[in-house]
């Protein structure tokens, strides 16, 4: 038995920004991870891969325009090229992390291995040396998530996220049809990407509008903006997908027709069908036994990240509050000054304010209460838009559809939420979600001198159409 301050069962974003922190204020810290690397999933097959394509995709989607810029020539996609591209940043950021980890060596240590839990305090890592415990009088659970598969016949034919961002993937050439199911995050951002290398491209969409669960509004506003080229299918309940002998595989849905009562079904082909139906969370072997409660598969914490059980924490994925990158890292910060303040909550974290950003092609974000939120509340938010059309870094780029939209809480002015649909959303959603955060007013907003000529200073200009 070893005995540590802190474990970490995973080793990714709701992972490592508290164990660094941790093993800088002294504490010696133990993160577990089957990895054996730092990042998790989002390194290993999610975010960053993921955009290492998204952004050589864009790159060639303005080459077909060159023209209208005064370029000639002719620009090819080798697609074998764009995933050896992907996996040259997975290893340039895996070496660094290596070295991040490295110069914390004398108190931070990354053990290869899966982690369960054997009592409030007791940890045991299986890996391939055997199995050791550990005590720890802090656990932070930051375990994550993985693909969810629904149960239909042929599920086994499709491939996930991991077969097509994780490193070194064997996904190295385009499919002529590709064929998506689950018009979520990841299902639509492929579907660009691969679109824009020349697939054929079908969503099937099992709700009534793609990217559910969000302000309708903002769906609107981005979904004419992307290939129209892609078919997108809403309301389709996939039913199986079958394999020939040639390789085709079909996909077979039911889907409601307006005009007459009842389904029909219809099918589609193709040679390589993406099953993006959404992710679940992972849960340590032993949550359940040692008492922890877990609500709908994922482990309960409240804002200052604490489980039901003293000492004990989840982080990112795992909690399913808000699973995204950004969010599980900060949250593990929070995670950690609670831990240094002896478990007394010295912080939470705010999940009203995390920056979303759907990177299809083109790109939309969105932080804070929007308009389908705020009216659910009751509330008849003062709204204000900047239209893209009118901006100078999006005419540079030919590119002016979209726009920014502000939501101010009427008398007081302060900020309560905004979308950008269009160019440079990615980036521009930090300075409004900062600006959530910290409660900032119009006043704030329309007073501040944003850089010119950058699509940032839509936002100060939206702001100043109020006054
Ligand atoms: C294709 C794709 C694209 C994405 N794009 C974005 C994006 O652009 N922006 C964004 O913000 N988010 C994105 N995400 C989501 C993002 O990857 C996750 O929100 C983030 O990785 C969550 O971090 P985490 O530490 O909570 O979990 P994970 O990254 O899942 O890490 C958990 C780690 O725990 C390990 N583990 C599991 N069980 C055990 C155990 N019993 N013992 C020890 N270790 C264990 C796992 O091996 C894993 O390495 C994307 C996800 C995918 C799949
Ligand atoms: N840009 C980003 O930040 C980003 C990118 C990728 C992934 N992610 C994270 O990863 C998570 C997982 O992404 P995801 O796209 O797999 O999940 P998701 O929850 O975003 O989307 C899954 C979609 O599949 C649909 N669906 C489920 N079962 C279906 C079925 N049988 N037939 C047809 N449609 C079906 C759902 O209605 C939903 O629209 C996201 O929730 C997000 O947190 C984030």
């Amino acid at each position: 038995m070893q005995h540590v301050d802190v474990i970490t069962l995973g080793a990714g974003g709701g992972a490592y920004p508290a164990a660094f922190r941790l093993a800088r204020a002294g504490r010696r810290v133990v993160m577990v991870d089957p990895k054996g690397v730092m990042s998790g999933n989002c390194l290993a097959e999610g975010c960053v891969p993921s955009k290492a394509v998204r952004e050589v995709a864009e790159l060639y989607r303005t080459a077909q325009r060159f023209e209208r810029f005064g370029l000639s020539g002719e620009i090819g996609a080798d697609f074998a090229g764009v995933v050896a591209h992907k996996d040259r940043v997975q290893r340039t950021r895996y070496t660094q992390h290596a070295a991040e980890l490295a110069r914390l060596a004398e108190r931070l240590t990354l053990v290869q291995g899966v982690a369960r839990l054997q009592d409030a305090y007791t940890v045991v890592v299986e890996s391939e040396h055997g199995e050791e415990s550990y005590r720890a009088e802090h656990i932070i659970i930051a375990s994550g998530s993985d693909v969810f598969v629904p149960p239909i016949p042929g599920a086994e034919l499709c491939v996930t996220s991991h077969d097509l961002y994780a490193l070194d993937s064997s996904f190295k050439s385009l499919p002529r049809r590709l064929v998506v199911i689950g018009g979520g995050y990841i299902g639509l951002e492929t579907a660009t990407f691969l679109r824009a290398f020349g697939a054929e491209v079908t969503v099937l969409e099992m709700m009534d509008q793609i990217l559910p669960g969000m302000d309708p509004d903002f769906v609107a506003g981005l979904a004419p903006l992307l290939d129209p080229a892609i078919r997108r299918v809403t309301g389709a309940k996939v039913e199986t997908i079958e394999n020939a002998a040639d390789g085709t595989l079909t996909v077979r849905y039911a889907v409601g027709d307006k005009n007459e009562t009842g389904d029909k079904t219809e099918t589609v082909a193709a040679d390589a069908v993406l099953m993006a139906a959404g992710r679940h969370a992972v849960v340590p072997e032993g949550a359940e036994a040692i008492g922890l409660e877990l609500q709908r598969g994922r482990v309960v914490a409240d804002t200052a990240l604490r489980t039901n059980l003293p000492g004990l924490y989840a982080c990112g994925d795992v909690n399913g509050r808000v699973p995204l990158f950004h969010a599980a890292v900060g949250q593990s910060l929070i995670a950690s000054r609670n831990i240094l303040g002896g478990d007394q909550a010295l912080d939470y974290f705010d999940f009203g304010a995390v920056p979303t950003t759907i990177f299809t092609l083109p790109m939309a974000a969105y932080v804070g209460h929007t308009r389908a939120a705020l009216k659910a509340r009751g509330i008849e938010a003062l709204e204000t838009a900047y239209n893209f059309a009118e901006d100078s870094r999006a005419q540079i780029f030919d590119e002016t559809q979209g726009e920014i939209r502000l939501f101010f809480e009427p008398g007081t002015l302060r900020l309560l939420g905004g979308w950008i649909i269009g160019i440079d959303a990615g980036q521009l959603v930090g300075e409004i979600g900062l600006a959530v955060s910290k409660g900032l007013t119009a006043h704030d907003l329309a007073a501040f001198c944003d850089q010119h000529p950058m699509a940032s200073e839509g936002i100060s200009k939206a702001a100043r159409a109020l006054f």
